[in-house]
């Protein structure tokens, strides 16, 4: 399980070789895929559950499916630069099936390590069976002269800066400053590694799964392969979880035998932290479909916890209690890294409407909170109208609220991690390996 919307016990894009079983079907499915997704909208995670030619294949050709996806969207602006300059004529316009059918065709040469006979033979194939015959000479010419002259353009190409979206490169220059956000631009070219939460005895697990120790608890593993193989996932004894997710719920410290509401709960990444630490948890989401996912995480993980399906600016608890967790609806700009496709469908336009509904929902979760209680609110959004802001905003509009700062401690040292305000803030270009972004903020009701 993870903090995006769309994604749940995925685990990571297994890479290895390109599918010599069936190399035209895995490009056909890879080919719907990515229109799915930057045609018609459709988030990468729901495009693949529903789409029947990719659950045909075999688990390798899977894999190479969604590692092929997974880069167009990570690489995106390159390989449009790439194919752009690679055309007889410069300035031709490419559209549609051929436009997505280069782009996979440059990603596996570039990108995949595919060999060039293969990549380019598949793509003209895939021009044909999907009715492109007239272009069958443009895909193959480009995708030769890429084949050739592709890694010496590579590497005189602007990476972070060409595969980031205008609105966000100049977003995060302005939260964060250049440097910070060449680093986070940078961390979003990387396949990341996976991150595991484990319910107890973190030593033993690192130790079994030849795992790093990362600043806070989580533990590490390189990306790649079938999540639910590894030891330990059967019987419940971890989940995944992003370690920048893993921070707002242990902000609450020593939970054992409180009562918490998680207000926006499924999957159930940070219902799992807090009920493994003993608390008793209320997980309230409005999608039923997606309580029912957290429904079975938890009895993996061998958890119990009372679920409730309701809109939370709506709901209220019987009475009011002493923590409250809000880890709000966002635009999941800090989970880019994990889910390349985000920075191809969020818009500003998503944020500022994101922004309004975490504003309604943080003051519902004020009025929830006993005098003394704290309420944590977090999103996986880098973008400070979903994070910093919304605390400045409901801190002057709410003087029975106070923050509690975060101290470097709590995170196991991750100084950087904290804000001057003394909130959360990590960024994904923070640790090495990379961590998705999050903020999370600490707050007590006085009155
Ligand atoms: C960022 S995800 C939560 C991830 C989860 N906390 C975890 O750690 O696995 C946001 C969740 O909020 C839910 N949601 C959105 N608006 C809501 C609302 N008004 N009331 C309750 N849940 C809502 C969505 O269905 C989604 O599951």
């Amino acid at each position: 399980m993870t903090d995006h919307p769309h994604d749940h016990d995925a685990g990571t894009p297994a890479g290895g070789p390109p599918p010599d079983g069936e190399p035209l079907a895995a490009r056909a499915a890879a080919l719907d895929l990515i229109q799915a997704t930057l045609r018609k909208g459709v988030p990468f995670d729901d495009a693949l559950e529903a789409n029947r030619g990719v659950r045909a294949l075999e688990p390798r050709d899977r894999g190479f499916v969604r590692l092929l996806c997974a880069t167009v969207f990570r690489r995106l602006g390159q390989l449009d630069a790439l194919v752009q300059g690679a055309l007889a004529k410069p300035g031709q316009p490419v559209k549609g099936p051929v436009q997505d059918i280069l782009r996979l065709g440059a990603a596996q040469l570039l990108f995949l390590g595919t060999p060039a006979h293969a990549a380019v033979d598949t793509s003209v194939e895939l021009a044909v069976a999907r009715g492109q015959t007239p272009y069958k000479g443009l895909v193959n010419a480009v995708l030769r002269r890429l084949s050739r002259e592709g890694a010496g353009l590579l590497a005189a190409q602007d990476a972070g800066r060409l595969n980031t979206p205008d609105w966000l490169w100049l977003a995060w220059r302005q939260a964060y400053g250049t440097g910070a956000t060449r680093a986070i631009v940078e961390a979003h070219l990387a396949e990341p590694p996976l991150d595991i939460t484990v319910r107890a005895d973190a030593d033993l697990w690192a130790e079994r799964l030849g795992a790093e120790r990362l600043p806070g608890g989580s533990l590490r593993l390189p990306a790649g392969g079938p999540v639910t193989e590894l030891p330990g996932f059967a019987e419940g004894a971890w989940w995944v979880q992003d370690a920048a997710a893993a921070i707002p719920a242990r902000l609450f410290g020593d939970v054992a035998g409180r009562e918490v509401l998680d207000l926006c709960a499924a999957p159930g990444g940070k219902t799992a932290q807090l009920a493994a630490a003993g608390a008793r948890v209320t997980a309230v989401d409005r999608s039923e479909k997606r309580l029912e996912r957290l429904r079975e995480n938890l009895a993996r993980l061998g958890l119990e916890v009372e679920t409730v399906a309701a809109d939370a600016t709506a709901w209220s608890p019987d009475a009011p209690v002493d923590a409250v967790l809000l880890d709000a609806p966002c635009s999941a700009t800090g989970t880019i890294r994990r889910h390349p496709d985000v920075q191809r469908l969020k818009t500003e336009e998503d944020v500022a409407k994101l922004a309004r509904v975490q504003a309604r929902l943080l003051i519902r979760a004020a009025d929830m909170l006993k005098p003394g209680g704290l309420l944590v609110y977090a999103t996986c959004s880098l973008q400070p109208e979903e994070g910093e802001r919304q605390v400045e905003a409901l801190l002057a509009r709410r003087p029975d609220l106070v923050r509690v700062p975060v101290d470097p401690a709590e995170l196991g040292g991750l100084a950087g991690a904290v804000t001057a305000a003394g909130d959360v803030r990590t960024t994904p270009g923070l640790i090495p390996g990379g961590m998705d972004g999050f903020f999370a903020a600490r707050l007590r009701r006085t009155g």
